[in-house]
């Protein structure tokens, strides 16, 4: 069957009815999404529910059953060394070498990559107090999953893809942690005011830490993208309404359980005032129940 699949031309990463099964089950159905240039991504769902099996089909570690992932334009399991160059991905388990220190990873990496930026590999090294001259085998979990992402954004990618990085990182590494990642981006772009942002899809399960830091969500429910769109728009329209307490439309019921109903106002305007609006912890925990 043809693989001629439009993606949005203006996206960054993009994918068009994405299903991969495997083991008489589906790990993902029909995912279809675009992510723009310069989006931060925060990818949430429960644990097995697809997030790292997606990621991996759009950087081209894993071939979807059906649909296709493009990256950059490129199709994802064909990815070109050009288009590998401007692609940082860090995997849920640090994909480094035990018996190489952290000085011989950025060594052996920077002469791989020609944008190689030792300066602020140097400089995010530093600012997370990374023992470089450990071997990776010496180091702590957080300090191997430090030294993933400071390799990852050290040759300046442009777009970032990263698998549950911060996991292990206590609250005062993750707080530093996530200034440096997210440096170019909204606020934080004091930092290094010359540097154009990339475009970053992160998966976590540390919700407040990723509220703060991105401009778009995406919901996965048990390999099924349940909701995608900017976390501004999702605090603007959508509400918690008690069951039973007014008559909602049925097209505006993004998801219903035994309590209550989760609506999208844009689809009831006259209920814009009705319910309450949710964190990103209340919105997650009322789509899973
Ligand atoms: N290679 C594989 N073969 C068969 N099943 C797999 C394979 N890889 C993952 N799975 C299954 O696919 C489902 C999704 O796994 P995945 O790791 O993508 O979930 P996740 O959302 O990243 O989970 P977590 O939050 O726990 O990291 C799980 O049920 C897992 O057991």
């Amino acid at each position: 069957m043809s693989q001629m699949i439009e993606v949005e031309r203006s996206s960054i990463i993009g994918c068009r009815e994405l299903g991969l099964h495997a083991d008489y089950a589906n790990i993902l159905s029909g995912v279809t999404l675009d992510i723009p240039r310069g989006a931060v991504v925060g990818l949430v769902g429960r644990n097995g529910a697809g997030k790292s099996t997606l990621l991996r089909c759009m950087v081209g570690l894993a071939a979807p059953s059906s649909g296709v992932s493009t990256l950059l334009g490129c199709p994802s399991l064909d990815l070109t060394d050009a288009v590998r160059g401007r692609l940082g991905y860090v995997a849920q388990t640090p994909d480094l070498f035990e018996w190489m220190t952290g000085y011989e990873h950025i060594e052996t990496l920077g002469r791989a990559y020609p944008s190689w930026n030792q300066e602020r590999c140097m400089l995010l090294a530093l600012r997370l107090a990374l023992p470089l001259g450990r071997p990776v085998r010496k180091m702590s979990g957080g300090d191997q999953q430090k030294l993933a992402v400071v390799l990852a954004l050290a040759h300046d990618p442009e777009v970032l893809v990263l698998d549950e990085p911060v996991s292990s990182l206590d609250p005062m590494t993750r707080r530093d942690f996530m200034r440096s990642m997210f440096s170019g981006h909204a606020e934080n772009d004091d930092a290094e005011p010359s540097r154009v942002a990339p475009t970053i899809i992160i998966s976590s399960h540390l919700l407040n830490d990723l509220e703060r830091v991105v401009s778009h969500i995406a919901f996965l429910r048990d390999g099924r993208l349940q909701l995608f769109d900017t976390w501004d728009a999702m605090l603007e329209h959508l509400r918690l309404v008690p069951s039973g307490a007014v008559d909602i439309p049925a097209a505006a019921i993004v998801c219903s359980n035994r309590s209550h109903n989760i609506i999208d106002t844009r689809l009831a305007p006259a209920l814009h005032d009705t319910g309450r609006v949710m964190s990103l912890d209340e919105l997650f925990v009322e789509l899973n129940s």
